[in-house]
This record gives C-alpha cells, sequence and structure tokens, in this order.
C-alpha cells in the first residue's frame, strides 16, 4: 500500500514540467547562456523574460527554438517580477502540447530567489535549478560595491549553481582566486566556468536544485530605495559606427548596462551592448519595422544617467544627420 502511494507520488513528480530560474547581474551573460541552452535543446522550451526596461530587447535577442517566449513586462525596473509571472505561467502551462522544459531569464536587478518561489510552490513544476551568472572579472567588485553589493549579493544567496561566466577575460589563477572569495562569503556554493555561456544543458539539470534555498527576502518592488533607474534612448537616422562605439564607451561608469537596436555606417541595422565597460556591435538580421535607433540603459539612481546618454548620443544622431 505504501509502496503504491509512494508510486503515486513519484508519478506525480515525474509529471511536473521541469523550471530553471537563470539570474545574474546586468549584462553576465544570461541571455547569452540562454541562447545556447536554447541551441542544445531537444525538447520544447517555453522561456519567460523579465528585462528591465520597458522595450523586450531581451525577448528579441533570444534565438528561435521549438516552444514560445513570452516576454514579461515589468513597470518598475526594480526585482519584483510582478503579477505577469502567475498570468504567463498559467498561459504556458495550459498549452497543448505542454512544454518540456521552462526557463525563466529574470531581470539583472531582480531576485531570482523569489522568481524560484513561484516555482516551489505550483504544484506543476519541478525546480530544477536556479542558476546565477556572474561576470567572473566583476563580480568581487560588484558584491564590494555599497550601492549594487546587496542586489548581487542577494542573487548569489539564490543560486543552486554559480556560472563563472566570461572566463575568456580572466589571467590565470583569476577563476580560482574569486571562487574561493565566494566560498569565504557564501559557503560551499557550485561553480561552472564558462565563455560566451558555453554550458552543456545536461549539466546545469543533472546538478539539480541544491542546498541553496532560494532566498526571496523582501525587496518589493515598491521599495523607493532600490539604487538602480533607466530609461530609453532613440532617434532617426544612420549613425557612425566608430563615433557609437566611442561615445558608448565614455560613458560615465555610473551607466552600468546599454543594450538595443542600433543602425550604423558600417553594420546597417545592428545590436549594440554596452556591459562591464565593453561595447559590442552584431550585425543584426533585418528589423520587420523601420529602422531606427532605440537603446535602453540601467545605472545607478540619482547620478544624472539620463543626461549623461542624452549628452553623449543626441550630438552623435545630429552630426550623422546633419552628414
Ligand atoms: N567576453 C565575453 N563577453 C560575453 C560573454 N558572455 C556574454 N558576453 C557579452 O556580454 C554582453 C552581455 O551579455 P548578455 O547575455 O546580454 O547579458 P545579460 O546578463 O543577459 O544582460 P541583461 O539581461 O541586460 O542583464 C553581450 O555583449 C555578450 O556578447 C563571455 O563569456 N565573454
Amino acid at each position: 500500500m505504501l509502496s503504491t502511494r509512494r508510486a503515486g507520488a513519484e508519478a506525480a513528480v515525474a509529471a511536473r514540467i521541469p523550471l530553471i530560474v537563470l539570474g545574474g547581474f546586468l549584462g553576465a551573460g544570461k541571455t547569452t547562456l540562454l541562447n545556447h541552452l536554447l541551441s542544445q535543446a531537444d525538447r520544447r522550451v517555453a522561456v519567460m523574460v523579465n528585462d528591465f526596461g520597458p522595450i523586450d530587447v531581451d525577448a528579441s535577442l533570444v534565438a528561435s527554438h521549438d516552444g514560445e517566449t513570452l516576454s514579461l513586462t515589468n513597470g518598475c525596473i526594480c526585482c519584483s517580477i510582478g503579477s505577469g509571472l502567475d498570468a504567463a505561467l498559467i498561459r504556458v502551462l495550459e498549452r497543448k502540447p505542454a512544454p518540456e522544459l521552462i526557463v525563466i531569464e529574470a531581470s539583472g536587478v531582480s531576485d531570482p530567489g523569489r522568481i524560484a518561489q513561484v516555482g516551489l510552490s505550483d504544484p506543476m513544476l519541478q525546480l530544477e535549478a536556479v542558476v546565477v551568472m556572474a561576470d567572473a572579472g566583476r563580480i568581487v567588485a560588484q558584491l564590494d560595491d555599497p550601492l549594487m553589493g546587496d542586489t548581487v549579493a542577494r542573487q548569489i544567496r539564490a543560486a543552486s549553481l554559480v556560472v563563472m561566466n566570461k572566463a575568456d577575460l580572466l589571467g590565470p589563477g583569476e577563476a580560482e582566486s574569486v571562487e574561493a572569495e565566494l566560498r569565504a562569503r557564501y559557503g560551499a556554493l557550485p561553480f561552472l566556468r564558462s565563455s560566451f555561456g558555453r554550458v552543456p544543458l545536461e549539466r546545469i539539470l543533472a546538478h539539480g536544485p541544491g542546498g541553496h534555498a532560494p532566498d526571496g527576502d523582501a525587496h518589493h518592488h515598491e521599495d523607493p530605495d532600490h539604487p538602480f533607474e533607466g530609461g530609453v534612448w532613440s532617434a532617426p537616422g544612420m549613425l557612425n559606427a566608430d563615433r557609437l562605439i566611442a561615445a558608448l564607451k565614455g560613458l560615465p561608469a555610473d551607466v552600468i548596462r546599454v543594450k538595443g537596436r542600433v543602425v550604423t555606417d558600417r553594420h546597417g541595422s545592428a545590436v549594440v551592448q554596452l556591459a562591464g565597460g565593453r561595447v559590442r556591435i552584431e550585425k543584426a538580421p533585418a528589423a520587420a519595422e523601420a529602422p531606427r535607433n532605440e537603446l535602453v540603459y540601467i545605472g545607478l539612481r540619482g547620478r544624472g544617467i539620463g543626461a549623461a546618454v542624452s549628452a553623449a548620443l543626441d550630438a552623435l544622431a545630429a552630426e550623422s544627420r546633419a552628414g
């Protein structure tokens, strides 16, 4: 009798849909890892992306795959994924055929532990892992930063697996010392190292949710004290690629992350990223809508980042229009 009941319970667990929550600070490489996972997936994957700005940049960068991509827009750039998550999950769980894996990419300033709570409480879901990406060369400085440190620490504490990404930018022995530092602060964290998020999906699934309970402590999106603010910059016309790169590199460090679509004289329609002080521009597939320049940015609050972005980019756009 007992074994029949246990078999029933095991069957119910087996029928649950595995869920991976993907978190980590701004620009650490979440979307890059997500696309790598999707390129390996031999199953139907529902992807939910919670970006920090009002434009769905990340959703548009998620590679096409078997399954749908939902964008969880979030009125606040802070940490809460909001009520949209419940509604989106219901929609995904009602899909026929059902997805075989759900991946939620949290925004870079949100707490993946709060999102994981949803996975833990829904009987249809099996939380497989809370994967937290770290920009390995910057994570210790980010944790030590008096303004962003709390957000980053909350993310690491929620992790069942930390992916030390951007290993290609590290010097010899640096990965080991960063991992030792994180272990000294947060205990026996499991780590995987990667460059460009190249982590086998099976290693994440095999790893399991681990012993780190999702933290999910109270930092509500109503919290007026969160240290981030963001905005959107847009302009028509074609930008000079070299001057765009110089303008983005010249932004103050308080502007932590910029991403979006641009049109440049060298690339045509392109995706541009500023993360960790580095600028990357990649040619984009022709956009369905009329090409224009549209960037979202996020950085520290009260430091005039909107004005800094405008000062750097408005002049560039005006110059491009003039000739
Ligand atoms: N050098 C290097 N660059 C990387 C690596 N992984 C990602 N990047 C680059 O870092 C930038 C940010 O990567 P994303 O995957 O968009 O980061 P994200 O965490 O999704 O960013 P947000 O969602 O905006 O917080 C992009 O320009 C990537 O190409 C890596 O391992 N090495």
